[in-house]
């Protein structure tokens, strides 16, 4: 088995990780101080069962949907309907049973291209926040959901990229990505992630095996360098770990 990152919850599989996570998330959702709770959704295929789990019978009437606000850690500069646009993935997933109130779904503006795009992002980060500067004390986020690429990027944070030294802003335009699809993106900063109660990284299936060993080698991958002011977990299949 693979040495897996620290405070690593081992699932059996990926509908096992689909429920924990949902299970995280109520939690979260249900101990957040304010009231709103603010979650910030990852993209990619991993989390499409989490989300479409949350709009199921079981857990939709579990959810408080007037509550939550949902933002996006990074999109593909697409439009919205496109099969790359992980807007539109969040809201197949979501479907016509998860009760969000349409102001709630706060989508990154990618028809406005990566550059213009990330600046108009922060701005609707920065007016829901209600100041410019993040204050350690106050996190952005309730919760951050996250993937692992299996080159060891997550949201559209890549290796090698100038989005990484990014410390001030709150977006960044990455217009070159670092693996398919190759196209322009927008992510959220690691000072935007950090600025969170908690983070959830979803791993499954032997395709992570590698960005893992890395993680687990020491390598400078970009996932290592997440942080939270809270616990930073990871649900992880048997599969990805190899165990
Ligand atoms: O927009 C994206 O693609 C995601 O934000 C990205 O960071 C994703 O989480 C990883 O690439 C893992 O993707 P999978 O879940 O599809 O393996």
């Amino acid at each position: 088995m693979i040495p897996l990152p620290p405070n690593t919850e081992l699932t059996a599989d990926a509908e096992a990780t689909a429920r924990a996570a949902a299970e995280h998330l109520l939690t979260i959702a249900g101990s957040a101080p304010g009231d709103r709770v603010a979650i910030c959704l990852s993209g990619g295929s991993t989390p499409k069962r989490l989300y479409a789990l949350l709009a199921s019978p079981g857990f939709v009437e579990r959810v408080p949907w007037a509550r939550i606000h949902w933002f996006f850690g990074d999109d593909r500069v697409v439009p919205w309907d496109d099969p790359l646009s992980n807007v539109r993935m969040v809201r197949e997933a979501f479907g016509h049973a998860a009760p969000v109130p349409a102001t709630h779904l706060h989508f990154i503006p990618s028809d406005k291209g990566a550059e213009a795009g990330a600046r108009a992002y922060e701005r609707v980060l920065q007016d829901f926040y209600g100041a410019d500067r993040l204050d350690p004390n106050r996190p952005l986020f309730d919760l951050v959901l996250l993937g692992l690429g299996s080159d060891g990027h997550t949201a559209s944070l890549f290796p090698g990229k100038p989005a990484l030294a990014e410390r001030e802003a709150w977006v960044a335009p990455v217009p070159e990505a670092g693996m398919e699809p190759f196209v322009p993106r927008i992510t959220l900063t690691f000072p935007a992630l950090a600025s969170s109660r908690s983070v959830l990284f979803l791993v499954n299936g032997a395709g992570k095996r590698e960005p893992l060993q890395r993680l687990a080698n020491g390598e400078d991958l970009p996932a290592r360098h997440v942080e939270s002011a809270g616990r930073v977990t990871w649900y992880v299949d048997r599969e990805a770990a190899a165990a």
